[in-house]
């Protein structure tokens, strides 16, 4: 499709291989499809979000209406598509799901909207990567439950108007500020996600353990929690990892030790940094001085593609305040010496912040 760099997402879609990389896997679909909760009682973590979306599908029961539509936004893994089928549960509606990449032809888009039943959810996924057309149906769908088909082609072409069934629309999106102004207005209710506390993380993967009968102490469910980068995927696949070491290296039971030993193993630290992770900040300080340093020199360094750098690695040490991207190139911050347990040269010790805030 030729996306540029400011087309794609900041969080992309690289094949999600890496345990702390928060996008999907093929692989994992069914593993995570069985720790999904489906009430939003069930949905921890982002209580100002079910707070909001709990009186928008309460009043919508109560007028015996549709509800609004909804646009979920936030980075990936953080619960969307999830939230999606709450929804459509909370309702007792069932759930159509596509994609914004999957849908290049309005008449694609056609097809799904008018094969919809009275109420249904549907569920758009990266909405923001949906073709022009397909675009422009979809505003005329959202705001008079109405699409335009066109027949022919050239002058001769005509639009024949075509009702389609009340149905609520769930976009996602990992951009919101990619979307077109006249698509964010259509949505009733607005909901940003945001990165999950530690505590938040640590019911998520008590309450997964208990879903895939891993034999789960409080005390391996908090360190499981504090290298999850904030994210519940990361979080279930963290403990699936963790749940195996126990069961072929120690007893079963995941302890804090047996789960610090796992995630040691699997080179996941303290803070959730991958071996990549490392490797990047690594070399800005060791090689490089602690920067500035250009993407490609570094990613030579490493010995990875200048996109894994500046898609994979980069936007969690920048969250972390470990590392900033500056006209010059990259910069470790006094933080992310300090995380390698290296001392900061002078001049970066009074540059930047103390400890991270993980979670926000
Ligand atoms: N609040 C939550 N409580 C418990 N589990 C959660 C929660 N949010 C997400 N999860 C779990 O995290 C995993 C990923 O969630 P989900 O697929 O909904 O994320 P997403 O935001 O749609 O990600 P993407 O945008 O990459 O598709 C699922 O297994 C889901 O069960």
């Amino acid at each position: 499709m030729g996306d540029t760099m400011a087309e794609r997402d900041e969080w992309p879609d690289d094949g999600g291989t890496d345990l702390v990389d928060p996008h999907p896997d093929p692989d994992e679909s069914a593993a995570e499809s069985a720790l999904r909760p489906t009430t939003l009682a069930e949905f921890d973590g982002q209580p100002r979000v079910s707070d909001q979306l709990g009186l928008v599908l309460e009043a919508a029961r109560a007028r015996n209406a549709v509800p609004d539509h909804v646009l979920l936004s936030g980075p990936p893994g953080l619960g969307k598509t999830t939230l999606a089928g709450i929804i459509a549960a909370e309702m007792g509606a069932p759930l159509r799901i596509s994609s914004g990449p999957a849908i290049q032809h309005a008449g694609d888009l056609a097809a799904i909207l008018s094969g919809l039943t009275e109420g249904e959810v549907f569920f758009l996924d990266e909405i923001h990567r949906m073709s022009r057309p397909a675009e422009e149906m979809l505003y005329l769908a959202m705001e008079d439950f109405r699409v335009d088909v066109v027949v022919g082609k050239g002058p001769g072409a005509t639009a024949i108007p075509l009702d389609i069934p009340q149905f609520t629309l769930v976009g996602a999106t990992t951009r919101a500020g990619m979307l077109p102004g006249p698509l964010r207005d259509r949505f009733g209710f607005n909901a940003q996600l945001d990165f999950y506390d530690a505590e938040a993380l640590e019911r998520i993967v008590a309450r997964s353990g208990t879903l895939i009968g891993a034999d789960l102490d409080p005390s391996g469910a908090v360190e499981i929690a504090s290298r999850s980068r904030g994210t519940p995927r990361i979080a279930n696949r963290l403990l699936r990892r963790v749940r195996d070491y126990a069961l072929v290296r120690a007893d079963g039971r995941i302890t804090e030790a047996v789960a610090r030993a796992a995630l040691d193993l699997y080179e996941v630290d303290t803070l959730g940094l991958d071996r990549l992770d490392r490797g990047v900040l690594d070399a800005i300080c060791r090689k490089f001085g602690g920067g500035p340093v250009g993407l490609s020199t570094l990613a030579i360094a490493v010995g990875e593609e200048t996109e894994t750098v500046e898609e994979v690695a980069e936007p969690f040490l920048v969250r972390l305040g470990f590392l900033m991207r500056t006209p010059r190139g990259r910069v470790a911050t006094a933080a992310g010496w300090r995380h390698l347990g290296l001392t900061p040269p002078r001049q970066q010790t009074t540059t930047t912040a103390e400890e991270p805030d993980l979670f926000s």
